[in-house]
């Protein structure tokens, strides 16, 4: 697949320790980071340095900022640039309840135009006095979308885009559901296709987001939308960290994973880049979909996340447990 692979943000995975394990299998074109709070990053709390660790691949980071607040936005996005990495999305796509009533994610979309047209022109411009001082590290201003509130019209939706691309968006990710619509929904990935054929000839490119989580998925999204950019794929690469590999590389290869020190490095590698107090909802967040490639699914993440509750020796005691009662878990094996 020629297009690119791009690696979602998740809060509580996108992080080193998740890029770390996805690389492992030979990685993806970039990562998205967790979003990032506009507020706390500017209080620089003990947490933030965690939440800024490009680790392991600097070059491949996408800073995702979330917040409500312009006066904030914009000295945290000017942050963000100083960073290392591709550059600079805006979350216009959460649509947690306690997230979009603030007027941050999705409530980007749904709170009057005007603000949210002011927050991408002056988040905007500092994304443009970065380039002009550094002609040497371009930085990419993008949104990441959903199509908007239950009642969204598709002209509002396009004119709602094009007030993006306006004030300085160069690359859209749309998740085509609106607020409301459960992961469980088939996404609407017409809207990604027509949004490619509105800005065609210009610099402006769109990413797909949404239920991509295997070959056949993917060769299914791209025959609906020929002309996008990029996949993006969040839940399926916590489940399968080597999913970008499986997507791209050539037919008929083997992928050989030992599934039970893939558990034991990830422990490790949350216990080196996160704080103790991030430990048990990254492990427990992170078992939940990777259990999901056992035989016995439900089973593993009840132990998991019951022992991850506890502590990482329980983890692990678990881990060695489940293991030792199903021996054919310990390796898989993936033909592309
Ligand atoms: C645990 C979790 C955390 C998420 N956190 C974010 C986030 O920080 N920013 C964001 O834009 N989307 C976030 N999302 C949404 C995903 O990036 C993605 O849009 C959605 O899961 C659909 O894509 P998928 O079918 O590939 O998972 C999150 C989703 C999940 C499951």
């Amino acid at each position: 697949m020629s297009i690119k692979l791009i690696c979602g943000p998740m809060a509580t995975i996108s992080h080193p320790a998740f890029r770390i394990l996805v690389e492992q299998f030979g990685g993806c074109d970039e990562y998205y980071n967790e979003m990032i709070n506009a507020g706390s990053l500017l209080n620089a709390g003990p947490f933030e340095r965690y939440y800024i660790d490009p680790t392991p691949v600097p070059e491949k980071i996408v800073w995702q900022l979330t917040g409500h607040d312009i006066e904030k936005m914009v000295p945290a996005a000017r942050q963000l640039l100083e960073l290392p990495g591709i550059g600079l999305d805006i979350n216009m796509g959460c649509s947690a309840p306690d997230v979009y009533k603030t007027g941050a994610g999705i409530g980007w979309m749904t709170r009057p135009i005007e603000e949210t047209r002011q927050m991408m022109s002056e988040v905007g411009n500092e994304v443009s006095f970065y380039n002009n001082e550094h002609p040497e590290s371009q930085k990419r201003f993008s949104v990441k979308l959903r199509l908007g509130d239950e009642d969204f019209t598709d002209e509002g939706f396009y004119s709602f885009c094009d007030m993006l691309v306006e004030n300085g968006a160069k690359l859209l990710t749309l998740h085509p559901r609106t607020k409301k619509e459960k992961l469980s929904r088939p996404p609407r990935y017409s809207y990604c296709q027509t949004l490619c054929e509105r800005y065609k000839g210009t610099d402006v490119k769109i990413y797909l987001n949404g239920n991509v989580k295997d070959v056949s998925s993917a060769e299914y999204a791209l025959k609906c939308c020929p002309d996008i950019s990029g996949i993006m794929i969040s839940r399926a690469s916590v489940q399968k960290p080597w999913i970008f590999r499986e997507i791209s590389s050539e037919k008929n290869k083997e992928i050989k994973v030992d599934m039970e020190k893939v558990c034991y490095d990830y422990i490790k590698d949350i216990e080196q880049y996160q704080p103790k107090e991030f430990y048990k909802t990254r492990l427990q967040r992170f078992f939940t979909y990777f259990c999901m490639n056992f035989q016995f699914a439900h089973y593993a993440q009840t132990q998991f996340v019951n022992a991850a509750e506890k502590g990482i020796d329980e983890l692990k005691g678990a881990i060695r447990e489940y293991f030792e009662k199903c021996p054919d878990d310990k390796t898989k094996v993936i033909r592309t």
